[in-house]
């Protein structure tokens, strides 16, 4: 096993006999004072955060999104069940590990030793091609049939797609590299990877109270969001079934370039006419503040629509796609340039819903014939996977299907 440190506790350094090894040291630099021991011997809270890997719903759906997330996809190199019911009991256990804040069980490499678990969560997910490849095309739901091909799309396929699917998200940088790092070593002989993508969101605490998140245009993104303590929410997220993967969910994946020249030449007030809603606190342009309820037949004193006819949230909204509904959980990435010199920068959007085709797919449709956001956008990679339900204590990810 390369690098294992096994026996070692991130968690037992951090909080035990380590940490009182840091601070005596600390004391001992600092000549006596004794006032920043106390500091030095417990991690930030940021750090210490833990969410467990185990439950009904996989991690990473319901969660607050991460400073920092690691998107992949993997390939199995064969058509072995048995293989990859073993890779899926492997990742299962060293996510739990992980999430934790304990080191991996093989293939630790000390990437993220001396962090806590960061919030972490690593949520897996199946393609379509999956089924096929090891012998259980039967067993594919129905909903996981592909996206169609939606106008305007230009979608590199060796950047989309793929058997298997990890989302790893957490609140340091190192962490989630880490994680990544190891199962993508541990799936070595499985599964190859396919494609792999970086994002970042707000980091916690870097507001003075909790708010709502940015995008790279400078929108204040993910207010209307289904909400979890309403009632429709579960039927909106997650799937009752078929058999093995009730409880899981289904995420539509997009890396959307965003043209960032062509946007920050806009004046501000006709930015918030392309969204609806105003840039400075996300209020809608119906009124009120950011948590108002949408008035989209709202006029304006001169009889003009307060929020456009090809406003994004006038177009994206459930009222005008017969109710379909996601839950957006996206992360801003910026990967340089590209070689026109313009930033290759945009949104690696993610949506978990019960069921594609009512949910992304009537959504998209809309969007790509009369958004006005759409100009300023290009769909450039494009992934449906069927998020399993969460594993129990003892289980693994896929169980219900892998073991069925
Ligand atoms: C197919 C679904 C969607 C894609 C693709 C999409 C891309 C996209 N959106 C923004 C920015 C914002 N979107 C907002 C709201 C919003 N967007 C969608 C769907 C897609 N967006 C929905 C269903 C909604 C909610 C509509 C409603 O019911 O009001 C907003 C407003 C704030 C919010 O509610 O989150 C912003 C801002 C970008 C930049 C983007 C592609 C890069
Ligand atoms: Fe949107």
């Amino acid at each position: 096993m390369s690098g294992s440190v096994q026996g070692f506790s991130r968690r037992a350094v951090l909080g035990g006999a380590g940490a009182g090894l840091a601070a005596g040291a600390t004391a001992g630099v600092l000549g006596g004072r004794a006032a920043a021991t106390p500091a030095a011997s417990a991690p930030p809270a940021l750090g210490r955060t833990a969410v467990p890997f185990h439950g009904t719903h996989q991690a990473g759906i319901l969660q607050p999104q991460q400073a920092r997330v690691q998107l992949a996809a993997f390939d199995l190199t064969g058509g072995d069940r048995s293989a990859l019911r073993q890779l899926m009991k492997r990742w299962s256990d060293t996510a739990a590990r992980l999430t934790r804040g304990e080191p991996a069980g093989d293939h630790e490499n000390q990437i993220a030793t001396d962090a806590g678990p960061c919030a972490l969560t690593v949520t897996f997910g199946f393609g379509s091609s999956l089924f096929d490849r090891i012998g259980l095309t039967a067993q594919r739901p129905p909903a996981l049939a592909p996206l169609p091909a939606f106008p305007e799309d230009a979608l590199d396929r060796a950047r989309s797609d793929g058997d298997l699917w990890v989302q790893i998200g957490a609140d340091d940088a190192l962490v989630a590299f880490h994680a990544l790092r190891v199962l993508q070593q541990q799936a070595a002989g499985t599964a190859s990877l396919r494609w792999q993508m970086s994002g970042f969101s707000r980091t916690p605490g870097a507001t003075d109270r909790a708010m709502t998140g940015r995008n790279l245009m400078g929108q204040v993104d993910g207010t209307n969001n289904p909400k979890p303590d309403t009632p429709d929410f579960a039927a909106k997220v997650f799937t009752d079934g078929p058999g093995w993967s009730a409880g899981g969910s289904y995420v539509v994946f997009r890396r959307i370039r965003m043209l960032l020249d062509n946007w920050e030449n806009l004046p501000t007030d006709r930015q918030e006419r392309v969204i609806g809603r105003r840039k400075s606190d996300g209020a809608p342009l119906s009124g009120g503040t950011e948590s108002t309820p949408v008035d989209l037949a709202k006029q304006n004193p001169d009889g003009i629509l307060a929020i456009p006819a090809d406003a994004h949230i006038r177009v994206a909204a459930p009222a005008s796609n017969g109710g379909a509904a996601m839950l957006r959980r996206g992360f801003s990435y910026q990967d340089g340039l590209l070689p026109d010199g313009s930033l290759d920068a945009g949104l690696l959007f993610l949506a978990f819903q019960a069921d594609p085709a009512r949910g992304f797919v009537p959504v998209q449709r809309r969007l790509a014939r009369g958004d006005s956001l759409s100009r300023f956008l290009r769909h450039e990679a494009s992934g449906l996977y069927v998020v399993p339900p969460g594993a129990a204590e003892g289980g693994y990810v896929g169980q219900g299907l892998l073991d069925g």
